[in-house]
């Protein structure tokens, strides 16, 4: 199948709000899943849009503005609250403070994690500090937490339409959603606000390096810069990249009033590797100062994800082979593992 050359766009509404037994609605929810089956599958990246009810146009606009202002306080400020070594990963990097792929970012961020009790045996462990919160603008941590309240609302829905899309009955409680309501019961989650500045011709890294998200679901609200977040669609007769894999870079411009979502990989464990996590970057050359805002939909820190026998059965069905590479993994482990990787700490 050729590459597409945009991305799909799903109305997530069926999803959203106390779930109606009337037939329109179950219709409704079997169509969005069918569509995000086929995202899924073949872009690993989609838009979500009708979550009005959720998240309104105002509090869209909000959320960057905060970010924005925060980004635009002096670096001496903003410098008090940089992650340091035992910071727990939370707080303020400077440009070049985040590395992907061994090469600096072109992008400062504040990052901010689900909260966590402070860990008795090792006081620095890696994701256990608080949030470091700034005091300006004032209105950046209430917005915020507002947003962190609405993303989980989006994340869980994105949660139910999945296992739909996989075949798991979630109207009848089956078991497979059994087991998919426990991975999310205490959900973690990860929140970066980015400032890209434009990329210098002579930046040895560039603005976001290639990676894949770590977790379920990455919910990314980006201001209106075009040409500069990018997804890598896979092609076996695409030009090979520098990571061995086949495909093309597509832009996923943002779109009005809509989430760019993609894939990490905990649901391509889940999904016994259905559901790919979709390798991006970030290029961003164009003169203006972009900000975005991504919001990591995690499955609980000690939750233990394995291919659920749905997504194994489906497999089957579609005739393809066993998915025995993908094992196991308990989620914190794995996430601690690869945050390890993302800092140059200057301090230590
Ligand atoms: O800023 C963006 O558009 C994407 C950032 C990203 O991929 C990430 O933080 O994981
Ligand atoms: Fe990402």
């Amino acid at each position: 199948m050729p590459v597409p050359l945009s991305l799909p766009v799903i109305d997530i509404s069926p999803f959203l709000g106390p779930l109606s037994s009337s037939p329109d609605s179950l219709q409704a929810r079997k169509d969005t899943a069918a569509r995000l089956h086929d995202a899924c599958t073949n872009t690993g990246f989609f838009f979500i849009t009708g979550f009005e009810s959720v998240v309104s146009a105002d509090e869209m606009r909000e959320s960057l503005d905060v970010a924005r202002q925060f980004f635009g306080r002096p670096d001496g400020e903003k410098d008090k609250l940089r992650i340091k070594k035992g910071d727990g990963a939370r707080g303020w990097q400077k440009i070049g403070q985040n590395v992907t792929q061994y090469k600096a970012d072109w992008h400062e961020g504040w990052d901010a994690y689900k909260p966590l009790p402070p860990d008795e045996e090792d006081a620095n462990k890696l994701l256990h500090g608080p949030n470091q919160w700034p005091d300006e603008p004032s209105t950046f941590r209430p917005v915020l937490e507002r947003w962190i309240e609405k993303m989980h609302i989006l994340g869980f829905a994105l949660m139910a339409a999945t296992a739909m899309a996989l075949g798991i009955d979630v109207d009848s409680d089956a078991e497979d959603w059994q087991t998919i309501k426990q991975w999310v019961a205490d959900p973690f989650w990860v929140m970066r606000t980015i400032g890209y500045p434009p990329l210098p011709e002579d930046a040895e890294g560039i603005s976001c390096g290639a990676h894949k998200d770590y977790g379920n679901w990455t919910l990314l609200h980006a201001d209106a810069t075009q040409g500069a977040l990018q997804a890598f669609l896979l092609d076996p007769s695409g030009p090979s990249t520098e990571n061995g894999e086949r495909g093309h870079w597509i832009n996923a411009d943002p779109l009005p009033n809509s989430f760019v979502v993609n894939i990490g990989e905990m649901v391509e464990v889940y999904s016994a590797g259905l559901y790919k996590a979709t390798l991006h970057r970030v290029v961003h050359k164009s003169p203006s100062y972009r900000v975005s805002i991504p919001f990591f939909y995690e499955p609980s820190f000690n939750a233990r994800i394995e291919p659920l026998p749905s997504a194994l059965k489906l497999r089957e069905k579609l005739g393809l082979p066993p998915s025995s590479a993908i094992k196991p993994v308990i989620y914190g482990d794995f996430l601690r593992s690869k945050v390890s990787n993302n800092f140059s700490h200057d301090d230590e």
